[in-house]
């Protein structure tokens, strides 16, 4: 069963002569446990496409759909208990007044579980972090152990599938490899699937299965890793965006 199905999806920001016409006509599906990458140049569209998912774009138009249902326009609780994004710059995306124990605790409660505080520690230990985090600030961590509380963060309402915005792209080079190597590991134990953006071809090559490769907005080639590894991209744009990477 496909876990994501995008069909024909446009987004567009502004109006009339404003518009900017950010996705057009994007179609591909991820299957159920898959991992699926977006790559392609700054602008394309990448980081569009999830945020349209999730609902922080709201022009929009054509169909996605998660597990076979059509996503609508107002996003309702469930949903996110499905599906939840990690974004690129985790010093932005955490309260800089909200302790880890806060921002845990109070997604949790959020998605109505009980238990929290087994939950918490739980959540903790899965990110690799451990209990002695638990009560520390945003400005008390580094960039890799915020990221990893953003991890938890999005793991906390049990998702199936996980929307990665260039998860390590903000990070020190020698935490990028840890995080990655998280990510790849939650993905087994969790049963997750996986889209993620990147614009680092060897950051795909390592974590999915299959990419889509994007140009001005549209998807210009679909292709799995081996083709990528082999460096068999049909589409003209894709050999040179691999070219650049070697
Ligand atoms: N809120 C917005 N208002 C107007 N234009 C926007 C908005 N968000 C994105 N865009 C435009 O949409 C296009 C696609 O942007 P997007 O961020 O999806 O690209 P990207 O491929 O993820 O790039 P990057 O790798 O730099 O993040 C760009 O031309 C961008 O300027």
């Amino acid at each position: 069963m496909n876990m994501l199905e995008i069909n024909q999806l446009n987004v567009w920001f502004g109006r009339a002569r404003d518009r900017v016409d950010a996705v057009k006509s994007a179609t591909f599906d991820v299957a159920q446990g898959e991992s699926f990458g977006l790559v392609g140049e700054s602008g394309s569209g990448k980081s569009t496409i999830l945020r349209a998912i999730t609902g922080l774009a709201p022009t929009w138009s054509g169909i996605i759909k998660v597990e076979g249902q059509s996503v609508p326009k107002k996003r309702p609780k469930a949903f996110f208990k499905t599906v939840q994004m990690v974004f690129q710059d985790p010093y932005a995306s955490l309260h800089p007044r909200h302790s880890v124990d806060q921002v845990l605790g109070e997604t949790l409660h959020l998605h109505g579980f009980k238990e929290i505080d087994d939950r918490v520690v739980k959540l903790l230990d899965d990110v690799g972090l451990g209990q002695k985090f638990r009560f520390r600030y945003p400005h008390q961590l580094s960039g890799g152990q915020r990221q990893r509380v953003a991890i938890a963060r999005a793991l906390a309402p049990e998702p199936k599938l996980l929307l990665l915005d260039e998860p390590t792209s903000a990070l020190d080079v020698s935490v990028q490899a840890e995080i990655l190597n998280l990510l790849a590991d939650l993905r087994q134990e969790h049963k997750l699937t996986y889209l993620m953006v990147s614009h680092d071809l060897s950051v795909i090559g390592h974590m999915c299965d299959r990419l889509a490769v994007m140009k001005d907005g549209e998807i210009v080639e679909v292709m799995n890793v081996t083709e990528l590894r082999a460096l068999q991209a049909s589409h003209p744009y894709s050999q040179q965006l691999l070219q650049a990477s070697l």
